[in-house]
């Protein structure tokens, strides 16, 4: 079997085109322009590749874009202040602070000191919660992403083995909920996980989020299942120059999966759309307006 290629940079356009549908909607009936703060401090190159691209789509589908760029020596009482800032400015729906933080500021309070209902990355405890419950709550971008390309790709993921290898806060774990919320029957495999050969073997659906370049081999992957690859790891190849690999190996994967995304053009191009989804549900929340259907979890 060779599988069929998830082309995440088409599906992200598709998605950013119904984005600004509604943001143009909006604008029409409601004078609503949504707006999307991002803060960014010192700088990490994970981030820079990040921020490169969203700016310039948050103005592309007509949202306004703002960004706020802090020395990486910035103290955490400065980076309240501004968040307090961005929580009571009525311009702003969307407030995403860029991680990993310098390691003198304290995440968890940062994130968490920011107004819910902006939440863009759905981090703070309280979505975090509201998710974990199935209440309405704002869902990480990435795993929204993953979410959306496999329904798309599927329809109902009922009943589906779906496995999750990483368990992140930002990745793993809100990936399984929204599986879990789809009916499937999770597993987060991680690095102790005992015999994840045969953990993976037995999944209809692969989340592979570790961060470590091609460590799922082909004989993992039961014939036809799915691969989502969540990986964006730069290595360097013989010739001294860099390349994007994802956390699966992507050849061998390819020869089993029924379907796999590939990397880049896969998982990254739609956690941008997600953040742009969100922006416009945040916006529309905040005015007791319809919310955007199939943006959202
Ligand atoms: N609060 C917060 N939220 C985030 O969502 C967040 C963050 N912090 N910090 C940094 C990471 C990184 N991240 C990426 C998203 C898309 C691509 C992406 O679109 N990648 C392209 C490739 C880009 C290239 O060619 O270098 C692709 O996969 O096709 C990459 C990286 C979001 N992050």
């Amino acid at each position: 079997m060779t599988a069929q290629v998830i082309d995440g940079k088409a599906f992200a356009a598709e998605v950013r085109g119904k984005v600004a549908e509604h943001v143009a909607r909006l604008k029409e009936k409601h004078d609503l322009v949504p707006g999307l703060a991002v803060v960014l401090v010192g700088e990490d190159p994970a981030s820079q590749v990040y921020v490169r691209s969203k700016g310039k789509q948050t103005t592309e589908v007509g949202m306004k874009s703002v960004e706020h760029r802090l020395d990486a020596d910035t103290s955490e009482a400065d980076l309240l202040a501004l968040i307090d800032t961005l929580n009571k400015d009525e311009s702003i729906h969307g407030i995403l602070v860029q991680l990993p933080l310098p390691k003198h500021l304290n995440e968890d309070l940062v994130i968490n000191s920011i107004d819910p209902a902006k939440d863009v990355d759905g981090f703070h405890i309280s979505n975090v919660g509201l998710l974990g419950t199935g209440q309405k709550s704002m869902v990480p971008c990435t795993p929204l992403g993953c979410l959306m390309m496999l329904r798309d790709h599927h329809g109902s993921l009922s009943g589906m083995n779906a496995v999750v290898i990483g368990r992140s806060n930002i990745v793993g774990k809100p990936m399984a909920q929204l599986l879990l919320g789809d009916s499937c029957t999770v597993t987060i495999a991680h690095s102790r996980t005992k015999d994840l050969a045969d953990v993976v073997r037995r999944a209809d659906i692969v989340v592979a989020a570790v961060g470590r370049p091609a460590m799922v081999p082909g004989d993992w992957i039961k014939e036809g299942a799915t691969v989502i690859d969540v990986g964006i790891n730069r290595i360097e190849t013989e010739d001294g120059k860099t390349r994007l690999v994802g956390d699966v190996d992507y050849e061998s994967c390819a020869a089993r999966a029924g379907a796999i995304t590939p990397v880049p053009g896969g998982v990254g191009p739609m956690t941008i759309a997600c953040l742009l989804a969100n922006t416009l549900t945040a916006a529309c929340r905040a005015n007791g307006l319809e919310e955007p259907e199939g943006l959202t979890a």
